[in-house]
């Protein structure tokens, strides 16, 4: 299968990787000349294994017919990549944290197949060509849009890769679990400036942490009970780690609020204060980053 990865980040580079392994025909599109010449030239390296990987880079604005394409940006720079797959008819994965970019997708191109997924492989970028593989996991994909048949050939076909795949029916269920995750997790830790595990062990962080996911599941029509145990599970599980969110803000980036916080609070139908305050203060914080 022909196969291109968009997005030569922390996500991408770890599944070009992965899928080098396998016996299909794999091209990463990055965004910068200098980042595909230099993968080009030295292959993607994944630590700490130290495993060296070659593989074929290319440029978003040279992007040619691929029968799968795996969508690796951040939620905030889809739109770019959406209209330039707008007329291709063939599959394509969505790996993004959030939701805000459902709605298009739902209303776009009808003869694509559209799969979206979760990825729970933890991975930092070192740089252009390096990748740290900081955490095990699975990627859960399911069926949006589009042929069945052609989403169970993806299936079978990221299969072959190291990556445990896990075929879920009800693609909602999938990035609802992750949403709520992200959205009661990362915005405290970020605001904060704290790693996971103090929303277990501050009293006061704790009793926050409950309360947004109140909040949240109230928004999202979820009982609170099928999801708190759950993320006191991955709070616990990832107690030593800074949250994505958290290391944006750290390091002065844009985040990902709008497609987590911000598609809450555009789906409440009554008042989330604590919600709202995350969001504002999150944003408060991007905008003091970019001055
Ligand atoms: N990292 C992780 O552990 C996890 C990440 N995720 C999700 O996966 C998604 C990707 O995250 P991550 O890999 O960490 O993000 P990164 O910021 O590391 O990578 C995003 C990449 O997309 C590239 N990009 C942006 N616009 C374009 C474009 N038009 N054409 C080609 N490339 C483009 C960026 O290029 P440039 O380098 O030039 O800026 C960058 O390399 C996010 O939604 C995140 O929430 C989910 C689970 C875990
Ligand atoms: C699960 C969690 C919160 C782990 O840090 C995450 O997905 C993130 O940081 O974005």
């Amino acid at each position: 299968m022909k196969i291109g990865i968009i997005g030569g980040g922390a996500i991408g580079l770890l599944l070009t990787s992965m899928l080098e392994q396998s016996n299909h025909q794999i091209t990463l599109y990055v965004r910068r000349e200098k980042q595909k010449q230099q993968i080009n030239r030295e292959g993607i390296t994944v630590m700490p294994r130290q495993t060296k990987h070659l593989v074929q880079a290319e440029t978003i604005d040279n992007i040619t017919q691929m029968e799968l394409y795996i969508v690796c940006v951040k939620q905030y720079h889809l739109a770019d990549i959406m209209d330039k797959l707008r007329s291709y008819n063939g599959a394509t994965l969505y790996l993004q944290n959030g939701m805000s970019h459902v709605d298009s997708l739902l209303k776009g191109n009808d003869k694509q197949t559209i799969l979206l997924g979760t990825c729970e492989h933890g991975a930092r970028r070192e740089s252009d060509h390096m990748v740290t593989h900081t955490g095990d996991g699975t990627l859960n994909i399911a069926l949006l849009k589009g042929k069945k048949n052609t989403f169970l050939h993806v299936i079978d076909t990221l299969q072959q890769t190291s990556s445990p795949i896990v075929i879920n029916e009800n693609w909602n269920e999938v990035l609802i679990n992750k949403l709520i995750i992200n959205a009661v997790i990362n915005p405290i830790t970020a605001l904060f400036q704290v790693k996971n595990g103090a929303l277990l062990s501050n009293s006061y962080l704790y009793s926050l942490t409950k309360a947004v996911c109140k909040e949240v599941c109230t928004v999202l029509e979820e009982k609170e009970e099928n999801h708190w145990p759950r993320i006191l599970d991955i709070i616990d599980r990832t107690k030593a780690n800074d949250s994505s969110m958290k290391v944006d803000i750290s390091k002065y980036q844009r985040t990902e609020i709008d497609g987590i916080l911000g598609y809450i609070l555009d789906h409440a139908t009554q008042e989330v204060s604590y919600v709202r305050f995350l969001y504002l203060s999150i944003k408060a914080l991007e905008e003091k980053g970019s001055n």
